[in-house]
Parts: C-alpha cells; sequence; structure tokens
C-alpha cells in the first residue's frame, strides 16, 4: 500500500532470473523517506540481488522500481548515484593502491563529475574524519584493517552524497567492539535524516537501529513491518530466525 509522498522508493512486482534460477520472484515494497529498513533473511535469499537491482548493476527481469517519483528500473550504476542511490559492498573493493583519501574523493567525482578534484579532496576529507579515518588518509587502501575497510567503503558512499543509502553488511567479520562503532555511525546518519536500507545478520544491530524489518526467502518478500512483529511471525521464524531465536526473545534471555 502507498503512502504517497512521503515514499523515497516503490518496488513493484519485481523480479530477476539468472538463467535457470529465479533470484527474486514479485518483490513489491515501499520505502518511506527517513526509515532505517533492515532487509534480512537466509543466505542466498536474493538481498543483495534486491539492492543491485535497485542500483542498476542487475537489472531486473520483471516489474518496475521508481526512485522519488522517477521510474529507474532501467538506470545504470553512474545514473543511480548521481540520483543519489548509493551502497557499500559486502565484498569491499577499493583502489588498493590509492590513498584513502583519493578512494573517497574518487567516489564523489564519480557521483558529480563537474566537481574538482581539490575540492573532492575537501569533502572526501570530511567523510573521513566522519568514520574516523583522518589519520590513515595518506595510506594506500591495501594497508588497511578489514574494519577499516568497511568504514572507508562508508566514506565512499557517502562521498556520492545519498539520498537512500544502502549497506551490504557492513558489520560482517567485524569484532564487537567495531561493531559497536559501526552502529553508532549508522545512527548518526539517520539521525541526519538519510534514509538506509541495510542488509545485516545480526540481529542485534538490526533490533538497534532499524525502524521497519522486510524478510526475503526464496527471492520472495515474506514478512514487512515493525522489528517486534516481524521477529515473532512464524514464517520469519521457521525461515530464518530458528525456533530458539523466538524463545529467547519471547523470555528477554
Ligand atoms: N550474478 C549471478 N549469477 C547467477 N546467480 C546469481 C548471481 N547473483 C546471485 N545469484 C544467485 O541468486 C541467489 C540470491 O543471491 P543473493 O546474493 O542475492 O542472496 P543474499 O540473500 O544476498 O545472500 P547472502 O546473505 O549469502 O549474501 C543465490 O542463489 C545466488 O547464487
Amino acid at each position: 500500500m502507498s503512502e504517497g509522498s512521503s515514499e523515497i522508493l516503490r518496488l513493484d512486482a519485481v523480479s530477476r532470473r539468472f538463467s535457470g534460477l529465479q533470484a527474486l520472484r514479485g518483490v513489491t515494497l515501499g520505502i518511506k523517506q527517513g526509515e532505517v529498513l533492515g532487509l534480512i533473511g537466509p543466505n542466498g535469499a536474493g538481498k543483495t540481488t534486491l539492492v543491485n537491482t535497485i542500483c542498476g548493476v542487475t537489472p531486473a527481469s520483471g516489474g518496475t522500481i521508481s526512485f522519488l517519483g522517477k521510474d529507474i528500473t532501467r538506470i545504470r550504476t553512474y545514473q543511480a548515484a548521481r540520483l543519489g542511490l548509493s551502497r557499500t559492498f559486502q565484498i569491499v573493493q577499493p583502489f588498493a593502491e590509492f590513498s584513502a583519501l583519493d578512494n573517497v574523493a574518487a567516489a564523489a567525482l564519480f557521483s558529480q563529475p563537474g566537481e574538482s578534484l581539490k575540492s573532492a579532496r575537501e569533502e572526501a576529507r570530511a567523510h573521513l574524519a566522519f568514520v574516523g579515518l583522518e589519520t590513515q588518509a595518506t595510506q594506500p587502501a591495501a594497508t588497511l584493517t578489514l574494519a577499516m575497510r568497511k568504514r572507508l567503503e562508508l566514506a565512499k558512499a557517502l562521498a556520492m552524497k545519498p539520498k537512500l543509502l544502502f549497506l551490504d553488511e557492513v558489520n560482517a567479520g567485524l569484532n564487537s567492539a567495531e561493531v559497536a562503532r559501526a552502529t553508532r555511525l549508522i545512527h548518526e546518519l539517520a539521525a541526519g535524516g538519510i534514509t538506509i536500507v541495510m542488509i545485516e545478520h545480526l540481529m542485534k544491530v538490526v533490533l538497534n537501529v532499524c525502524t521497519r524489518i522486510a524478510v526475503l526467502h526464496n527471492g520472495q518478500l515474506i514478512a514487512d513491518g515493525l522489528p517486534r512483529d516481524v521477529i515473532k511471525n512464524p514464517a520469519v521464524v521457521d525461515a530464518y530466525l530458528g525456533q530458539q531465536y523466538a524463545q529467547r526473545n519471547a523470555t528477554g534471555g
């Protein structure tokens, strides 16, 4: 059900097929301005494919997608970035030999090609400071730890001035202190008004930051709603969370 003007993104019956495999099956979903939507589901459910489809990496085989009222179903990645759709990648792939600063400046130039290198670098410095990488600015990206490369990935996404930001497993492989740090950053971004869609397997993080949860299973949306309702949904417990999680939650353990 659409709520008109407050919706930033709208998917209607979106599907994606990879030769014999139906990765997305008729996904219909609206995302409202200012939401932090958790996109969860088992491995292979279609979460990354859904984000790739929205951002123009792998176009939809069927259905329609609109962003701020504009049809973006067949959009290219550079067009998506220029419209304000920005994402981090699950597997971080910075330009290894470039400094952290120039990785972020390159992202700024990708989404705003008319910008000068000088101003892109100035912007990049501010984004690096936000993610706590100012002292690593001149270091080649290849020398950064995984947690730092994940934060660099976030700085690159922010350099594209997103209206809608997709975070793909930004916490995967991080220790608990690093997860807490990344969670604080996500809270700050949400407080700043950026609409966020996050693919995340850590339910603690999902429940901490998400205002809504959508669940994919075998390419289908099986639940969508408030976190407290979705985590009790029997279909979600069966497909993903498991009985143990549901019981632990019910008893507050
Ligand atoms: N480029 C591709 N070519 C062929 N099959 C693909 C391609 N990309 C994804 N798939 C398949 O589509 C299905 C959905 O994959 P996807 O990566 O979207 O799942 P996911 O929910 O993000 O999983 P995970 O939590 O493991 O990252 C999987 O069966 C995957 O193997």
